[in-house]
């Protein structure tokens, strides 16, 4: 069933230590969305990302995701729910088949099931040779591949990424990219934070970016294009957050490097 509301944010605010980090944010997600989170460093969007999946509850506003207000106490919809953390604590000292089984545990699988389906996905990403070898000896990227398998053995319909594509080489990214076009096709929603900026263009249908807790940006990729007259999304970003300094910080910092430092 497309249109159907996934996630509604209204007036969401988060205050960090007096400082408010979110400044009041509506959104209401759809089904079969992918929506490209951006932003610059610091504008809130993990603060936003870790309050949905319900890891912070001292936020104002409301959060419902599948209709539901996360605050009421029922936590089902985390069932539903997957996540790709941007740097996840990854259990080294165990296999790739006891990490995915454990993670597969704790979202209520049977044991034997999740085995099997896990040994599967690490077959489809070529990596069933090491599925009984130790995390402490993968590769960045096959670690980032062991995350993406964690976050879809249960087979959410809701799933929330940071920086998904990291360490991973282009055959990797293209077959990720896929994935998750698929997996929107599918009716799986995906909210999908980045700042690589020319993947985000492709991938999302809709494009939200947030500047200082506040959506600034909210639409297609075309329809900002339109807006701003850019034609690229870095380009977009750039201008959306007043930022055209790029030749004079990158000139004072390699004057820096060389000594040269004119500010003394
Ligand atoms: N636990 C915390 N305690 C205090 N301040 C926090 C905490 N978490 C985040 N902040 C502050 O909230 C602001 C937003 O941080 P957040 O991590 O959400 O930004 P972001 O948009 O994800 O940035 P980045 O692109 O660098 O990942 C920052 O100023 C940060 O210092």
């Amino acid at each position: 069933m497309k249109d159907e509301n996934v996630l509604s944010l209204t007036d969401l605010t988060m205050n960090f230590g007096g400082k408010n980090v979110l400044n009041g944010i509506n959104l209401d997600v759809y089904q079969g969305q992918i929506i490209g989170y951006i932003g610059p460093n610091g504008a809130g969007k993990s603060t936003t990302v870790i309050i949905m999946l319900g890891l912070i509850e001292d936020y104002d506003g409301k959060v419902e995701i599948f209709g539901q207000d996360i605050s009421k106490g029922d936590h089902t919809y985390k069932r539903k729910i997957g996540y790709v953390p941007e740097n996840a604590e990854i259990y080294d000292n165990l296999t790739a088949s006891e990490y995915l089984t454990f993670i597969g545990e704790l979202y209520g699988l049977d044991q034997v099931d999740v085995e099997v389906k896990a040994r599967k996905l690490m077959h489809a990403f070529e990596m069933e040779d090491v599925f009984h070898t130790r995390l402490a000896s993968f590769s960045k990227g096959m670690r980032q591949k062991v995350l993406i398998i964690s976050s879809l053995l249960h087979d959410p319909d809701l799933l929330f990424l940071d920086e998904p594509l990291n360490g991973l080489d282009a055959n990797s990214v293209m077959v990720i990219k896929e994935v998750l076009s698929q997996l929107a096709a599918q009716g799986k929603t995906i909210f999908y934070s980045s700042h690589i900026m020319d993947v985000v263009e492709k991938i999302s249908n809709r494009i939200v970016l947030l500047l200082d807790g506040e959506v600034e940006a909210d639409g297609s990729f075309e329809a900002l294009r339109e807006q701003s007259k850019e034609g690229t999304l870095e380009a977009i970003f750039n201008q959306l957050t007043g930022f055209d300094e790029h030749e004079d910080v990158a000139r004072d910092f390699v004057g820096i490097v060389g000594g040269e430092d004119r500010h003394g």
